[in-house]
């Protein structure tokens, strides 16, 4: 970090360059247009981007609309001229086929406007799951000073008295539907009541998950992340983010100085206490890829699967966002895994202080919410890593396995932790949607549903489609979680213990791709690894088969962009980049500026 003298400002470049008053003048009249003085762009004061995320087509980043307002009023008090632009939506209940699709479209977008227009500094508007990781990447692409904002979950859902979670309800209301307990209409009150306010997801999802981790990476102002939406702290927040990134661009304090192999470290044993989504390990690597850290997936298991649950909120446990605030939200948990040793506290922060100076005092406000480290909900409540002949790698969320699940599958004395029954492959979610409820299909108690053909290249852009329910038959019979595989990804909402992610995926004839309905498969916990119980040589003579049929089949691509992302994308297991898009790294300082355009 150095101190940044005005004349240093990326921004000078288009506003105030001596040697090329030609450009400069272009540069700045249409930056007059709509009301801005020369006085304001050439007096050497810090431009600040807004990163806008909001939009009626990103209802869970709406916000950040009105939240605007104060983040200029921030930037302003500090001397800085505010220039807010839109990124491109990516709202992962409204976009098809999946949002999957639109991280890596957000973050190439952001990238050019972040690299190409007069941009000293920028204020990430992160909230929905995928806007934070495609602002992150983006950042740490271009390397010039930024701040993470998140526009917060929404108030908490309730339905006759009962906490209703995002997500997390809409899994329970399917069984409920599927088992006749409810009707068409009340299925969609009962989804609907989750959905208060403005914000995003207030269960422990994706969205609050990818949230806490920015904040446990150091990219958000201390305590911020929890904040609910409608919350007067908000905007308070969004004030202050303001105010910070004017002075972060005085300091240079770039996303290079905060996003080191120890704020990952920090965000992965976050991510355990809290009971944090399947996504993140894909988002964390593909950030990681982009300000080139190396961050391998089997650092999750090594790094947070000792680490307890301690944070009590939907889908692991029982409360919502509203409750992780008060409770003290990141902070407090960061504080009790520092108790134990646990957090690199040197790692810095937006803030220009460490990990450590921020969370050192943080309390735990309500520990029902949130556990003291002593007294946790559970122990070894991080991912584990499962390798096998049908995939590479894949993760497991151990921290939502159910009572009945542990006694069904888990709990034979002579065999702990595995078991192995027939597989039932479905080839995509409409396959599944089709047939689940047909006992001609035979899913019985022992059955172990795959699903494939829902990856990056497979979907494309990997769905969230692998939790699948049990059939009716067995919902009516007490049966209400069935083990679940898949090369596609699952809701950070979701309570299936499923196994995730699985890469290489079907569709780049990965081992799940030869997979049959039949076959039986073991998976043991404790070693760490799914294999289906065939021969090698059957096996061999299955791959030879496929590749002569010419692959695994999935749908033809429907737009461009899903065409030349498939032909360049990567697996999960390394954060479903661009390959190739990591060679680019700190281009602020590695590449110049870019070229002038006229
Ligand atoms: C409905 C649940 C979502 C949209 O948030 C999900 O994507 C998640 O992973 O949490």
């Amino acid at each position: 970090m150095t101190e940044k003298s005005t004349s240093k400002l990326r921004s000078r470049a288009w506003f105030d360059n001596p040697e090329n008053i030609d450009m400069t003048a272009l540069y700045l009249e249409r930056y007059l247009n709509f009301g801005l003085s020369l006085e304001e762009l050439r007096s050497g004061k810090p431009i600040i981007g807004i990163a806008q995320t909001g939009s009626d087509l990103s209802p869970c980043n709406r916000h950040h609309l009105v939240l605007a307002e104060r983040m200029r009023e921030g930037i302003r008090e500090m001397g800085g001229i505010a220039l807010e632009f839109p990124v491109h939506p990516i709202q992962e209940t409204g976009k098809r086929p999946t949002a999957g699709l639109d991280r890596n479209l957000a973050y190439l977008g952001l990238v050019e406007a972040m690299y190409g227009y007069p941009l000293d500094g920028v204020i990430l508007t992160t909230g929905c799951d995928k806007t934070t990781p495609a602002l992150l990447m983006a950042a740490a692409t271009v390397n010039i000073p930024a701040i993470a904002l998140s526009v917060g979950p929404m108030l908490n859902g309730w339905h006759k008295g009962e906490r209703t979670g995002s997500g997390t309800i809409v899994w329970k209301a399917r069984q409920m539907l599927a088992a006749g307990q409810i009707d068409d209409d009340g299925f969609i009150k009962l989804v609907a009541s989750s959905a208060p306010s403005t914000g995003y997801c207030n269960t422990m999802g994706t969205a609050t998950t990818m949230n806490s981790l920015a904040e446990a990476l150091g990219m958000m102002l201390p305590g911020s992340a929890a904040i609910p939406a409608p919350y007067r702290d908000r905007q308070e927040c969004a004030y202050l983010t303001g105010k910070r990134i004017v002075q972060m661009v005085h300091e240079d304090l770039k996303p290079s100085d905060i996003l080191t192999l120890d704020a990952f470290h920090n965000a992965i044993a976050v991510n355990s206490a809290i009971g944090g989504s399947t996504n993140a390990p894909i988002h964390l690597a593909a950030i990681a890829r982009h300000v080139g850290v190396d961050l391998p997936l089997k650092d999750w298991q090594d790094v947070g699967h000792k680490i307890p649950l301690l944070v009590n909120l939907q889908p692991a446990g029982e409360y919502l966002g509203e409750d992780y605030y008060r409770a003290g939200g990141v902070p407090a948990v960061v504080a009790q895994l520092m108790g134990q040793g646990l957090i690199r506290e040197n790692a810095l922060t937006v803030n220009g202080k460490t990990m450590g100076d921020n969370c050192r005092t943080a309390t735990i406000e309500d520990e029902k919410v949130i556990r003291p480290f002593t007294t946790p909900i559970l122990e070894d409540a991080g991912f584990l890593v499962l390798t096998g002949n049908l995939f590479d790698a894949a993760i497991m969320k151990t921290s939502v396995i159910s009572e009945e699940f542990r006694n069904r599958y888990l709990s034979n004395p002579d065999d702990p932790e595995a078991f192995e029954g027939p597989a039932v492959v479905f080839d995509g979610p409409e396959d599944y949607h089709h047939r689940i409820d047909d006992p001609a299909v035979g899913i019985t108690p022992e059955t172990l549903m795959f699903m494939r053909g829902a990856g990056p290249i497979g979907y494309p852009g990997a769905a969230e489609v692998v939790n699948m329910r049990p059939p009716a038959y067995l919902i009516t019979e007490g049966v209400s979680a069935l083990p679940c595989i898949g090369d596609g990804r699952q809701s950070g909402t979701s309570g299936s213990p499923s196994i995730l992610n699985a890469s290489p995926e079907a569709a780049a004839n990965g081992g799940l791709a030869l997979l049959q309905t039949g076959d039986r498969v073991r998976i043991d916990l404790r070693k760490g690894t799914v294999n289906v119980l065939i021969s090698d040589e059957e096996l061999a003579e299955r791959r030879k088969a496929l590749i002569d049929a010419g692959g695994y089949a999935y749908p033809a691509s429907q737009t461009p962009w899903q065409e030349i992302q498939r032909s360049v994308v990567g697996q999960l297991n390394t954060g479903a980049i661009l390959e190739g898009a990591e060679k680019y790294q700190r281009i602020a300082q590695t590449k110049g500026l870019p070229r002038d355009n006229h």
